[in-house]
């Protein structure tokens, strides 16, 4: 079927698919609060109207959108008495594959800016045109909100119906071994939660596996023969950032706290630091004229040789507070020139659990060493592996990787660890924790990598739970200091925070009243789980809201069409998982809202800081399920009042009535609620959980 039978298909049902909403209904008060008193106990008949509309619709004709879950959602299809929409006609994988929505590969995600910052300027179909999905895969009919599809959604928190209906991935007989299967798996052994498909990688060892057939397609499934578009090279591109918002200087208000001996002195401008004038000139083209507190902090301890793990707040710039002393201390002692050699041996190594954030990072360090001998280079799951090769022989000092990719190279032996100086773990505490805590171990054990007695490690995040800092003991000098910038764990106090309390089945409603008020800005949602990504954003075109998703079973080229499409502001709205909840630095973000809750806080406070960065502003809705999120309400209610944002009296009500093993904190007052764990047991934990009583992990991927 072509691309306008798809149109046909779809536009016929469209407007019989729109709900009507009452505009007025939603109405941004203070803390929002007029807008969020639909009642728990009222969701199910909220729902009822709009299923009785779709059943009437004629939509449940038996169309199937995505081919991968053809085999599933014909089940669905048959077996559900209203949807009934699996059976039948396949509409492919239409996305980007797809001539008509395939703008080319040069959108990519080389951070949008190439698209000009202006993003009203570059998309033909804004919110309020017609809905635009690009690529949906998701095996969902499109807004068919049947019977079982409602149950479905509801019972995902709980593991019901897709855990025990899909089956385990196997590797065969599935098209997840194709290209994207195997590249979001990375062929790792993939941590899953529920509703996530199980990633064996055949028993292997995780990052051999990649090597041995997962990615590379030796012996499983078509090769990932993907290879990114090379970034802009000219030095507009490469310096083009967004401006620093009207809260930048209240920067200089956050308490900070060092602990650990021999702290050197902050600095307080860029020329304190005394780097050399090639990076200062970088500096400048990049628009920093003032350094936040993490890099006052950071900057001067990283020059001094000494380990660090620092905590500060989401859009702060921990980037450039890690890079721009790796790189002056390069250039000081100088990097050899190992171009097309045939083993290189890079200086530092960065890893980040996403590939799109280790692709920023590296960005980040491209411009930073503009115009030195230092050549960075980046490598990630998801492509070919003989690009990611290719791409290092022509020589690298600072390796940026996502941890899966790096195992793999270093298997294969293209990359020697001898020369490493500087180990950097972006997100650390995603870096540490169950899904890649075993990855970096492996990574500090690997033949050749000096003893953490011999390199500098430094490890940075937003959130730093207690259990996770003394797993980072092992990699760090028994002197590392320690950065808290603020609350650790804490939220930006930039970002206006709203929870509601919105049923299951009141959800999508309510998305899309305010996704109407919004109107154009930037908007950032997040969902539990990538089937339902597929759903939502699939939901939302249909409701004519332009759309597009990224999550860990779309193929690294749509994700970065997706990624890139937003940068743009072609599609205003990005539905996504987890995936996209640390790191990313997208501009104009104005907007995220959990659609449904994570289930850490930590992951939370990541989310959110998608929006309100380097001093601008930014909103955060929460919609909060009292049937699957009340382990979250005294966690939530301390971030809140921490982040001097309204509480509201329900959330209040909840989690003062709900018991949570662990969480000893008071709803208010400490400055810091998280400490450095060599001080002791701190009386808060600001993660609400710690890592082994993480409840529900369902929004861990295999990313990378
Ligand atoms: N001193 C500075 N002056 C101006 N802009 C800055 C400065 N430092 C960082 N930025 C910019 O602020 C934005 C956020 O920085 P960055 O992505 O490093 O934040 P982060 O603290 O790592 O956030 P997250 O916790 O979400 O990963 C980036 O666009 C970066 O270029």
């Amino acid at each position: 079927m072509g691309d306008e039978d798809w149109e046909a298909e779809i536009n016929p049902h469209m407007s019989s698919c729109v709900p009507i909403f009452e505009k007025d209904r939603y109405s941004s008060g203070e803390n929002g609060d007029n807008f969020n008193r639909a009642p728990a106990s009222s969701s199910e008949m909220d729902d009822r109207p709009q299923r009785d509309h779709f059943m009437k619709s004629g939509f449940a004709s038996g169309r199937n959108f995505g081919n991968r879950d053809a085999g599933e959602s014909n089940k669905r299809g048959n077996t559900s008495a209203m949807g009934g929409f699996g059976a039948g006609k396949s509409f492919g994988n239409r996305g980007f594959s797809n001539s008509k929505f395939e703008d080319g590969d040069s959108s990519g995600f080389w951070r949008g800016y190439r698209d000009g910052s202006n993003s009203d300027a570059s998309g033909p179909s804004r919110r309020g045109g017609r809905g635009s999905f690009r690529g949906c895969r998701g095996g969902f009919g499109l807004g068919s909100p049947s019977n079982e599809l409602d149950k479905d959604e509801c019972m995902q928190r709980t593991g019901g119906l897709f855990g025990s209906r899909r089956p385990a991935l196997s590797g065969t007989g599935n098209d997840d071994t194709s290209q994207g299967r195997s590249g979001s798996g990375s062929g790792r052994g993939g941590y899953k939660g529920l509703n996530e498909e199980v990633i064996t990688g055949s028993g292997k060892n995780s990052w051999k596996s990649e090597a041995e057939g997962g990615e590379s397609g030796d012996t499983q499934g078509p090769k990932v023969t993907y290879i990114p578009p090379p970034p802009p090279e000219d030095e507009d591109s490469i310096f083009a950032h967004y401006q620093t918002g009207i809260n930048f200087d209240k920067y200089d208000t956050i308490l900070v706290e060092v602990s650990g001996h021999d702290v050197p002195p902050a600095i307080l401008t860029f020329e304190e630091a005394h780097l050399c004038q090639t990076l200062n000139n970088n500096i400048a083209k990049a628009g920093y004229t003032k350094l936040t507190p993490v890099q006052k902090y950071s900057i001067p301890i990283i020059l001094a040789g000494r380990d660090l793990m620092a905590c500060a707040q989401t859009g702060s710039g921990k980037t450039a507070a890690f890079l721009l002393p790796i790189l002056a201390q390069m250039m000081r002692d100088g990097v050899t020139a190992s171009r097309f050699k045939e083993l290189q041996e890079p200086e530092c190594i960065i890893v980040a659990p996403t590939r799109e954030l280790v692709n920023q990072i590296y960005l980040e360090a491209r411009k930073f060493s503009f115009g030195t001998c230092v050549r960075a280079v980046v490598i990630y799951g998801g492509t070919q592996l003989g690009h990611s090769i290719r791409q290092i022989v022509q020589g690298c000092n600072i390796l940026c990787a996502t941890p899966g990719r790096l195992m793999d190279i270093i298997g294969k032996e293209k990359i020697g660890l001898k020369q490493i100086k500087y180990l950097v773990l972006d997100e650390a505490d995603r870096m540490l924790d169950m899904g890649f805590g075993p990855e970096m171990k492996k990574l500090i054990s690997c033949p050749g990598m000096p003893s953490k007695e011999q390199r500098q490690t430094l490890m940075f995040s937003a959130t730093f739970p207690e259990e996770i800092q003394r797993l980072a003991a092992e990699f760090l000098k028994s002197n590392y200091l320690f950065v808290a910038v603020g609350q650790v764990g804490g939220a930006c106090r930039d970002v206006q925070q709203t929870v509601l309390q919105v049923g299951q089945f009141s959800k999508r409603e309510k998305l899309v009243e305010i996704l109407r008020n919004i109107g154009d800005e930037r908007t950032m949602v997040f969902v539990e789980t990538k089937k339902k990504a597929d759903f939502i954003a699939t939901f939302l075109c249909q409701e004519k809201i332009s759309t597009t998703s990224i999550h860990g079973d779309r193929e690294q080229r749509e994700r970065e069409q997706a990624l890139g499409d937003f940068r743009s502001g072609k599609c205003p709205v990005l539905v996504a998982t987890s995936v996209a909840a640390r790191g990313l630095d997208i501009e104009n973000v104005q907007h995220v809202i959990n659609f449904d809750l994570p289930s850490t806080i930590d992951e939370y406070v990541h989310r959110i800081g998608r929006t309100g960065r380097c001093g601008n502003t930014g909103r955060a809705i929460s919609f909060f399920d009292p049937e699957s999120d009340n382990h979250l309400a005294q966690p939530l209610v301390k971030v809140l009042s921490d982040a001097q944002q309204d509480v509201p009296a329900w959330l209040e009500e909840i989690a003062f009535s709900t018991h949570i093993p662990g969480f000893s904190g008071s709803t208010r007052g400490s400055v810091f609620a998280s400490v450095d764990t060599r001080k002791g047991k701190s009386t808060l934990n600001t993660a609400g959980f710690s890592s082994s009583q993480v409840p529900n992990p369902v929004d861990d991927e295999s990313w990378d």
